[in-house]
């Protein structure tokens, strides 16, 4: 049986056949990322560049030789890729246990094409088994922190951690998520919260699922 990484890896390698010749493209954050970077490393010479979501990120791209522009240099993008913490039927997500959702969903927005690369402890048929992460502003954690609780959320401060945009998080456990849409909205509604970390206005297009069986390459099922 292969090792959860092993699921990562063999996902992240086989995105790589989706990435365009002589093209820009948006990569996200995390262990699966990393995987991704690493076998990208050997094609990049045939992309132009990437547009990071991190600094974690633009260390590995940079160890990695793939030059690396920022999102104001391109005129959109025709993919990007990324990992998730969470992914549903619908391709809707849970993001941000890096911490990077905020540039993740800035990036991811402004692409054609949205791959997320995962394994499959991540797909699960209602999200919702790992908390939301939620990025406030510094002077507004416990505000909003308390609006969260009324919502019926359980919101704790990941401790010792700051984004890179010099934010906080709130990791959210027990939200019902029966209407992620909904919910996205209405936690992005309460003052002081820069983002949070449900994708559903920008799903995946694609889910390469890295699976006992092999990759398994899934659409939305509505
Ligand atoms: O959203 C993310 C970072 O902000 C990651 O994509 C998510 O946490 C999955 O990480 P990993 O690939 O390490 O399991």
């Amino acid at each position: 049986m292969a090792a959860q990484d092993e699921l990562k890896r063999q996902a992240a390698e086989k995105a790589v056949e989706y990435v365009q010749e002589n093209e820009y493209l948006g990569i996200g954050t995390g262990s699966t990322v990393r995987f991704f970077i690493e076998a990208l490393a050997q094609s990049r010479k045939r992309i132009k560049g990437a547009v990071s979501t991190s600094a974690q990120t633009s260390a590995a791209l940079k160890s990695f030789g793939i030059p690396e522009v920022t999102l104001n240099e391109v005129n959109g993008l025709p993919l990007y890729i990324d990992g998730a913490d969470e992914i549903n039927h619908l391709l809707q997500m849970i993001k941000g246990g890096g911490g990077a959702l905020l540039n993740e969903k800035i990036v991811a927005s402004a692409a054609e094409k949205f791959i997320c690369i995962a394994d499959e402890s991540k797909y699960t048929s209602r999200l919702g088994h790992v908390p939301v992460p939620v990025e406030v502003m510094p002077n507004a954690r416990s505000l909003v922190a308390r609006r969260l609780l009324k919502f019926g959320g359980e919101p704790e401060l990941r401790l010792g951690f700051t984004t890179d945009n010099g934010n906080q998080i709130l990791d959210v456990a027990n939200l019902n998520i029966s209407e992620p849409i909904k919910l996205e909205d209405a936690i992005n509604g309460i003052p002081g919260v820069v983002e949070n970390g449900l994708f559903t206005h920008h799903p995946a297009d694609l889910l390469l699922l890295g699976c006992q069986s092999g990759v398994q390459v899934l659409t939305a099922r509505v």
